[in-house]
C-alpha cells in the first residue's frame, strides 16, 4: 500500500514538474522570440551540462541563426531559466552602454559574508560595485602601469632558459603550460607581490593553487548552475563559488604579505601596494548611474578581505584571458610563418632603437604586434559576456519587455566570427586591424574586453571615468595585453618557432565551459635565430 502511494506521489510530482517545464518553455515563443527547440528537463543546455558543448559557442549558434532570419534578438533556456541573446548591433549598444542602468549586474553574484574572496569587482552588484569600481579605477592609469612595467619584464627572465632547455633536450614546448606559468609569475608578482618563479619551478604552491582556481568538476558545474537558475537558493544554501582550500591559501598569502610590509616598512611597485594604500582612503562616490540606490554612497577604506578579493580577481580575471591569448597567438604564428617573420623583424628593429631593452615605449611602437594581438582576441575571445536585467526593459522598436531577473548573454564569439564584419572569419589576418579596416566596421563589433561601464578594468576606456569628482583619462596599454606583448617580444627576439606534429589541428575546445579552453595543448618547437 505504502509503495503504491509512493509511486503515485512520484508520478504526480513528475507530471507537475513536466507540465511546469513545458509551460516555462513557452516563455520565449509566447513573446515572439526565436529560440532553438528546448528539451526536457535541461532546456537548451543539456550538451553544455554534460561537457559536450561550449556555452559561448551555443550562444554563437543562436546569434547566427537569429541573424540569418534577420531577427534582432533570440533566446535560450538555461535549464528552465530564459536567457536573452541580443543580435542587432544597435540593441547591443543600448544594453551595454546607453541603457546600462537596466543591466548593471552580471551573474553569478555573491554574498560576501560567506564567500569573501568572491566579493570582487566582477561579481558585486549595484552601488557596492560602483563604489569599488570607482576606487580601483585609478590603479589602472598609464602612470601606474608604467610603474609596474619593469616587474613584467623581470618575469620574462626565465623564459630563455625554458626555451634553451627544450632545444637542448630536443623536446617540444607545451605552449599552454608555458603561457600559464609565465602569466602566473606576472600576476602573482603584480597582484600579490610574490615572486612565484613558476617558469623555473612548475610545482610551486602558487602554481598549484592557481591551477585549482580553474579546475572543473561536478561542483564547478552545479554551483554556477544554481546561481543562474535560482540566486535565492544559492543564498539559502550559502553556496560558495570559491573552493575552500583556494580561499584559505589566497587569504593566508595576502595576510602574510600585508603583515610583512607593515612590520618591515617596505613597499613594492605592485597592485598589492596600491590596494594597501587604499586601506585608509574614504571615498564619496556618486552612484547615480544605478537607479533606486542612494545617490551618494560612502565607501570606507578597503578591509583585508576586500584587498584579498581584489588581488584574487586580478589573478582570476587576468590569468585565463592573458595566458590563453599568448597561447592562441603562438599557435597562429606557427601556422602562418610569414606573419611570424614579419613580427620578429618588427620586434628586433624596434628593440634595436631602444638599446635592445624591452621598454614600455618600445612595446607601444610595435604596431604590427598590436594588430596580431587584436586578431588573436577576435578569433579567440571570451565567447560570451554575461549581464543581468536589473530593471524591466522595453526593447526599442518592439513590444518585447525583458523582465527584471532575466540573464542576458552577449554573443561575442558570434559577432567576432560574423562574415558581415569579418569576411572569411576563420582566417588569421592581422590586417583586419589596420586603421582603414577598423574604421570600416560599425562600433561594438570588437568586444574582447566587453563594453560600457562594466568593461574590463585592465583596459583603455574610450570614455572618461569620473572618480571622486576628478576626471581620470585612462589611456595607454591594457595590463593583460601588455603582459602578452612583453612575453611575445621576449620569445620572438631570439627564437623561431614551428608547429610540432603532436598538436591536434584544428584546435578543439572543451565542452561544458564558459571560456574557450583547449582540449589538447599546443606543442611547438623552438629554434635559435
Ligand atoms: C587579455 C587580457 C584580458 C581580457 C581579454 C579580459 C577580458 C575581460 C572581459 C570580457 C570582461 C567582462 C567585461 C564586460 O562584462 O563588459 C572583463 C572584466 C574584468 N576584468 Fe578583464 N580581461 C583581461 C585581463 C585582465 C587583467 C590583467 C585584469 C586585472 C588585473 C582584469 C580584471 C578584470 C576585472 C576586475 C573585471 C570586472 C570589471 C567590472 O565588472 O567592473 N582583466 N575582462
Amino acid at each position: 500500500m505504502i509503495f503504491e502511494i509512493l509511486i503515485s506521489l512520484v508520478l504526480v510530482l513528475s507530471t507537475i514538474i513536466i507540465l511546469y517545464l513545458k509551460w516555462t518553455f513557452r516563455y520565449w515563443k509566447s513573446r515572439n522570440v526565436y529560440v532553438p527547440d528546448p528539451s526536457l528537463p535541461f532546456g537548451n543546455v543539456k550538451r553544455v551540462l554534460f561537457g559536450k558543448e561550449n556555452f559561448g559557442l551555443l550562444v554563437a549558434n543562436i546569434y547566427n541563426t537569429a541573424k540569418a532570419k534577420e531577427l534582432p534578438y533570440g533566446g535560450l533556456y538555461f535549464v528552465f531559466k530564459p536567457v536573452f541573446v541580443p543580435v542587432d548591433n544597435k540593441l547591443l549598444k543600448h544594453i551595454l552602454i546607453t541603457d546600462f542602468q537596466h543591466f548593471t549586474d552580471r551573474l553569478p553574484f555573491v554574498e560576501n559574508e560567506y564567500d569573501p574572496l568572491n566579493a570582487t569587482l566582477f561579481s558585486l552588484t549595484g552601488a557596492k560595485w560602483k563604489a569599488l569600481r570607482t576606487k580601483l579605477t585609478p590603479l589602472f592609469t598609464t602612470g601606474k602601469l608604467k610603474m609596474i612595467f619593469q616587474t613584467l619584464v623581470d618575469c620574462t627572465n626565465n623564459l630563455p632558459h625554458v626555451l634553451d632547455d627544450s632545444i637542448k633536450q630536443k623536446q617540444p614546448l607545451d605552449m599552454k603550460e608555458i603561457s600559464a606559468r609565465y602569466t602566473t609569475d606576472v600576476l602573482g608578482s603584480v597582484a600579490f607581490g610574490i615572486d612565484c618563479n613558476c617558469l623555473k619551478n612548475p610545482n610551486t604552491e602558487f602554481r598549484i593553487y592557481g591551477k585549482k582556481v580553474f579546475e572543473t568538476g561536478i561542483r564547478e558545474v552545479v554551483v554556477p548552475l544554481v546561481s543562474v537558475v535560482s540566486p535565492t537558493l544559492m543564498k539559502l544554501l550559502r553556496l560558495q563559488i570559491t573552493k575552500v582550500d583556494v580561499e584559505k591559501f589566497f587569504m593566508k598569502i595576502v595576510r602574510e604579505t600585508i603583515d610583512y610590509r607593515d612590520n618591515s616598512n617596505c613597499s613594492r611597485n605592485d597592485f598589492m601596494q596600491l590596494l594597501m594604500d587604499l586601506r585608509n582612503q574614504e571615498l564619496k562616490v556618486n552612484s547615480s548611474i544605478i537607479e533606486n540606490e542612494q545617490n551618494v554612497f560612502y565607501q570606507n577604506g578597503l578591509s583585508l578581505e576586500e584587498i584579498a578579493a581584489q588581488a584574487y580577481v586580478f589573478f582570476a580575471a587576468g590569468f585565463e584571458s592573458s595566458s590563453s591569448t599568448l597561447n592562441f597567438l603562438m599557435y597562429e604564428i606557427v601556422q602562418n610563418l610569414d606573419i611570424q617573420q614579419k613580427l620578429r623583424e618588427e620586434v628586433q628593429r624596434v628593440l634595436k632603437t631602444h638599446g635592445n631593452k624591452i621598454t614600455y615605449d618600445a612595446i607601444q611602437e610595435m604596431t604590427y604586434m598590436d594588430k596580431c594581438v587584436n586578431e588573436t582576441m577576435r578569433k579567440y575571445p571570451l565567447p560570451m559576456i554575461p549581464r543581468l536585467c536589473t530593471k524591466d526593459y522595453k526593447v526599442p522598436n518592439s513590444n518585447l519587455i525583458i523582465e527584471k531577473g532575466t540573464p542576458v548573454s552577449i554573443p561575442v564569439y558570434g559577432i567576432h566570427h560574423d562574415p558581415e564584419y569579418y569576411p572569411d572569419p576563420d582566417k588569421f589576418d592581422p590586417e583586419r586591424f589596420s586603421e582603414e579596416n577598423k574604421n570600416k566596421r560599425p562600433p561594438l563589433t570588437f568586444l574582447p574586453f566587453g563594453e560600457g561601464p562594466r568593461i574590463c578594468i585592465g583596459t583603455t576606456s574610450k570614455s572618461n571615468i569620473i572618480c571622486a569628482n576628478t576626471i581620470i583619462f585612462i589611456s595607454g596599454l591594457r595590463l593583460g595585453i601588455l603582459q602578452t606583448k612583453v612575453g611575445l617580444a621576449c620569445l620572438l627576439r631570439n627564437y623561431k618557432f614551428t608547429l610540432n606534429p603532436k598538436t591536434v589541428v584544428p584546435l578543439e575546445f572543451l565542452g561544458g565551459q564558459f571560456i574557450l579552453a583547449l582540449k589538447e595543448s599546443v606543442w611547438i618547437d623552438a629554434h635559435k635565430v
